[in-house]
């Protein structure tokens, strides 16, 4: 299974193609909308979502809510795209009325993208750099949770730490988290820290700043041995880690608690085997794998996300003409992503694990690949 997306934040529309998925699964827009709308409601978004409200056309691929095994066509709608006349008019225009941007943000795609791609308007980078293309990454991954769903997998976010707030106690269960994160701005699993997190965004978003944090996004009843240790590029937590580092302003991952585990001794971390009508272990530090494999255990992933790159109160940049020194741009901006990231990267992980296991157990029907794992469960617990 693969996709490619295309548009511009302020374009018309995203679209994504995605091809692989098999023949027989459920699939309609709704079930995709759901996740559209939780990822424009984490706390800290800017008005850019007040003029949104995401909502998917499924153009390929799908007949009568079935899907026929053919490439899935995803179109998402950019209703701002009304207010941006001109300056993201996709055919000649003879002048323009609009300020040309020349002074790039720290921390954003900006000078680099403009100086590989040799653009004198920093709109040409910004515009696909933004993070508007999470949108239809979305709604690609809402396609893959399908599938999980059907092997009865599921994955869910949450948020651990928002600037200096951090959540120490959480439960470990998807449906504990679920309903404790069920009221909260943040998706945080503790109402008084939650509080607290968006005390904290309101405080950074009047002195005209951002801020970031850190996120955990969990995968429940995945089978052990998806991946491989025989070849570096077929480790499953590599190619998880490459696709979180995907995600606009994810700057670290790792796995379980790996942090910790990293100032501890081998005796202390290591998740000990037993047996109970097949092979567990007693704890999960790895967060669910060895040796880049699957072992059973939960999925369990954490992305560091940095603060946002636009300012309000802006750091001092450099004008890309006259080389002098003039504060950075601004353009409309959010001040805290990280439950929305956290929504975003629960997509990717939902992408990765739906795709290994496509490519684990080739299917062209979803009948025959919820036989195949099962029957590769049955094999798992009988060894
Ligand atoms: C959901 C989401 C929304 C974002 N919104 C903004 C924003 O409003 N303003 C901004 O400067 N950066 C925003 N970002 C981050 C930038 O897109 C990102 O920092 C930039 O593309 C550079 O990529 P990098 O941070 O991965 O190096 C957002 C990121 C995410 C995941
Ligand atoms: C549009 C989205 O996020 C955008 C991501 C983004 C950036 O620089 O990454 C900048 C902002 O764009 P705008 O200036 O149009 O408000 C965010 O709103 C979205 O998440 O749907």
């Amino acid at each position: 299974m693969r996709y490619l997306s295309s548009g511009e934040s302020h374009g018309p529309q995203l679209t994504a193609i995605i091809e692989g998925v098999p023949a027989g699964l459920t699939l309609t827009a709704e079930m995709i909308n759901q996740d559209l709308r939780i990822r424009q409601q984490g706390y800290g978004r800017g008005d850019r979502m007040k003029i949104e409200s995401d909502q998917v056309q499924i153009t390929s691929g799908v007949r009568h809510g079935v899907t026929l095994g053919s490439p899935i066509t995803l179109v998402i709608k950019n209703k701002d795209n009304k207010n941006w006349g001109h300056v993201m008019a996709i055919e000649p225009i003879d002048e323009h009325d609009y300020e040309i941007k020349k002074v790039p943000r720290p921390g954003h795609a900006d000078l680099v993208g403009a100086m590989k791609y040799g653009h004198r308007d920093l709109r040409n980078v910004l515009e696909r750099s933004s993070a508007r293309e999470t949108a239809i990454r979305v709604a690609v991954g809402a396609v893959a949770k399908q599938i999980l769903k059907a092997l009865d997998i599921e994955v869910i976010s949450h948020v651990l730490q928002i600037g200096k707030v951090s959540v120490t106690n959480y439960p470990t269960t998807i449906s504990t988290i679920q309903a404790a994160i069920a009221n909260s701005p943040v998706r945080c699993v503790d109402s008084d820290l939650s509080i607290q997190m968006c005390q904290h965004i309101d405080e950074a978003k009047q002195q005209g700043d951002s801020v970031g944090g850190i996120v955990q996004v969990l995968a429940e009843n995945v089978p052990a041995g998806l991946g491989s240790y025989v070849q570096f590029d077929r480790k499953l937590d590599a190619k998880i880690a490459a696709a979180f580092m995907g995600v606009q302003s994810v700057k670290g991952v790792y796995f379980g608690d790996a942090m910790m585990a990293s100032s501890h001794f081998g005796s202390e971390v290591h998740d000990q085997i037993s047996y109970d009508q097949g092979f567990t272990r007693m704890s999960n530090h790895y967060g669910g794998f060895e040796g880049g494999m699957t072992n059973g255990m939960p999925v369990v992933v954490q992305a560091m996300i940095k603060p946002i790159p636009t300012l309000y109160q802006p750091l001092n940049s450099i004008h890309i003409d006259t080389k002098e020194v003039e504060e950075s741009m601004i353009e409309r901006s959010d001040s805290c992503v990280v439950p929305a990231a956290g929504v975003v990267l629960e997509s990717v992980l939902a992408f990765e694990l739906a795709k290994e296991i496509l490519e684990e157990f080739q299917s062209n029907q979803m009948s025959s690949l919820i036989k195949a794992v099962k029957c590769h469960r049955e094999a798992m617990r009988d060894f």
